[in-house]
C-alpha cells in the first residue's frame, strides 16, 4: 500500500517565481512547523480528536453492522453534509462500481429535502426489509429531521409496534433530540464522539458504521489512518510530513500567489465522491474572517473536455490537486482488429489512456505555469483511502494555524439556519423573521411566461 505526493509542478524551478513556490520559501516555515508540530500533538485529546479515531475499538460496531445487513436489504441513510459526505465516500470509492445486483443491502442516501429523490428511493424499497440510519451530531439539522419525520410515519403506518427495530441513530451521545427520542423509544443509538465535528466525522461511526453494514473492512480503513497519524506525527520536516506540506503549498499558493482555488481532479470515477468530502473540509474548515480557498471539483477525463481551457488560459487564480491510481482490479484492452484509422490506439488500455492523458494534462499545465500536485496511489483500497482521509484532515486542522482561524467551527452557516427556522415558522424567530423581510427584496425581475 503506498501513497506518493508529487509537488515537483508547484515549485518555481519547474513553473516559474511568479506562480511557483521557492524552496527556501517552503523551507523558511521551519520554525512554525515545529511549533505548530507540538501543539497540534497537545490539541490530540481535544480540537484534534479526529487524530484518535483510527485507534477505536472496532469489535462492537462490526457485530452490530453484520447483524443489520443479515437482517435488511436495504440500508437508507439519512443525514446530510458531514453527515452523509464521509459514508457516500466510503461507498462510492470501495463499493458502488463492484456493486451488482446481488449486493445487499441496498444503499441509498435521503441527504437533500427534494421530494423527487424522496420518492425515488421509496419506490425502490421495500420498507418492511429497510433499516433506516438517521445520522446527525446535532441532532436537529433540517433537512435530517424532516426525511426522518415523513420515514418514521411510513415505519408506524407500515409496521405497528415494529417500527422502531428499523431505526439505528448516530448522535451526539450528551444532547439533541435525536438522543432524547431514541432513548424514549428505545432506539439503537450509535455515538459520535462530542469533540469531533461533522466533517471529521467520517472514521467514527457515521462513516465506519454504514461502511461496515455495505462490507467495507473498516480495519484496514484505520489501519491506513493509523500509518498516516504515523508519519504526521513522526515528521516534523516540512518537506517529510505531507500535511503540512499539502497545508503549506496551498496557503503559500493562496496567500502569495493569488490561488483563490483549489481544484481536486481524481482520475478515477470511484474517487469522484472524495472531491465532495472534501470540498465541505476544505470549504467549511477554512473559510472565514474574508480568507480560505475555494475547493472545485473536477473528474479526469471529463472535465478535460470542459475545464482545461480555462484552468491554463484563464485567470491564474487556481492550484490544482491530481489523484492518480496506479493500478486497477480490471482493464480492457483495445483490440487489434480495428479499422486502420484509429489503428494508433491498438494494444492500448483504457486505464492506460486515463493515465497518459492526466501526463499529457499535467504537462500542458506546466507550460501555461499553472501550479499542480498529483496524489497517486497504487491501488484503491480500504487501507489506501483511510490514509488518505487523514491526510486531508490533518492538512485542514494545520491550515487553521497557518490563515489562524479556528477550523473547527462553521459559525456562518448558522445565519441561513436561522432565516429557514423564521420562515418554517419556529418558535422563538418571530425577531428573525422581521430581518428576513428587510434583508429580502425581489425588485428587480423578468418574468417570461
Ligand atoms: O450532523 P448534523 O448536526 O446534522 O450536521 C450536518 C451539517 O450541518 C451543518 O450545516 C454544518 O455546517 C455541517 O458542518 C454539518 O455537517
Amino acid at each position: 500500500m503506498v501513497i506518493r505526493i508529487d509537488y515537483t509542478n508547484v515549485m518555481a524551478e519547474t513553473i516559474g517565481e511568479r506562480d511557483g513556490i521557492l524552496r527556501e520559501e517552503l523551507l523558511s516555515f521551519r520554525h512554525f512547523v515545529i511549533e505548530t508540530h507540538a501543539r497540534i500533538q497537545k490539541e490530540k485529546e481535544r480540537k484534534f480528536y479526529f487524530a484518535k479515531l483510527p485507534y477505536q475499538d472496532t469489535q462492537e460496531i462490526k457485530e452490530f453492522a453484520k447483524e443489520i445487513s443479515e437482517r435488511f436489504d436495504y440500508f437508507v441513510l439519512i443525514g446530510i453534509g458531514g453527515s452523509s459526505l464521509g459514508a457516500q465516500m466510503l461507498f462510492e470509492s470501495l463499493k458502488s462500481i463492484n456493486h451488482n445486483i446481488y449486493d445487499r443491502p441496498k444503499f441509498f442516501i435521503m441527504d437533500n429535502v427534494d421530494p423527487d429523490k424522496f420518492s425515488s428511493i421509496l419506490e425502490i424499497i421495500d420498507i418492511e426489509k429497510t433499516c433506516f440510519n438517521v445520522v446527525s451530531k446535532s441532532g436537529s439539522t433540517v433537512e435530517t429531521i424532516a426525511n426522518f419525520a415523513i420515514v418514521l410515519d411510513i415505519l408506524k403506518k407500515r409496521l405497528g409496534e415494529r417500527w422502531n427495530e428499523h431505526l439505528v441513530f448516530t448522535t451526539d451521545p450528551e444532547k439533541g433530540f435525536l438522543k432524547r427520542f431514541g432513548e424514549e423509544n428505545n432506539i439503537k443509538i450509535l455515538h459520535v464522539p462530542p469533540k469531533v465535528g461533522g466533517r471529521f466525522s467520517v472514521l467514527s461511526p457515521v462513516g465506519i458504521f454504514p461502511a461496515a453494514v455495505l462490507g467495507i473492512d473498516i480495519d484496514q480503513l484505520l489501519e491506513g489512518a493509523k500509518k498516516m497519524d504515523l508519519v504526521c506525527s513522526i515528521e516534523e520536516h516540512v518537506e517529510h510530513n505531507p500535511a503540512y506540506l499539502i497545508a503549506i503549498t496551498h496557503y503559500i499558493a493562496n496567500m502569495r500567489r493569488g490561488k483563490t482555488i483549489s481544484v481536486m481532479m481524481p482520475y478515477s470515477e470511484k474517487l469522484s465522491s472524495f472531491v465532495d468530502w472534501y470540498r465541505q473540509l476544505w470549504a467549511e474548515s477554512l473559510g472565514k474572517d474574508g480568507l480560505g480557498q475555494t475547493p472545485v471539483k473536477a473528474l479526469g477525463t471529463v472535465d478535460q473536455h470542459s475545464q482545461i481551457q480555462l484552468y491554463r488560459d484563464g485567470l491564474r487564480d487556481k492550484i490544482i490537486t491530481f489523484i492518480q491510481v496506479e493500478r486497477r482490479a480490471e482493464d480492457f484492452k483495445i483490440p487489434d482488429e480495428i479499422p486502420e484509422d484509429i489503428h494508433y490506439l491498438s494494444g492500448h488500455t483504457l486505464h492506460e489512456i486515463l493515465n497518459k492523458e492526466l501526463l499529457g494534462t499535467k504537462a500542458a499545465l506546466i507550460k501555461s505555469k499553472v501550479p499542480n500536485i498529483t496524489i497517486s496511489m497504487d491501488k484503491i483500497s480500504p487501507y489506501n483511502i483511510g490514509m488518505l482521509i487523514y491526510l486531508y484532515e490533518m492538512a485542514t486542522g494545520f491550515s487553521g494555524y497557518l490563515y489562524k482561524i479556528n477550523p473547527f467551527d462553521q459559525p456562518a452557516v448558522e445565519e441561513g439556519k436561522n432565516f429557514t427556522y423564521a420562515l418554517m415558522g419556529r418558535e422563538g424567530y418571530s425577531q428573525k423573521l422581521e430581518e428576513f423581510e428587510e434583508l429580502y427584496k425581489e425588485k428587480y425581475k423578468i418574468e417570461i411566461q
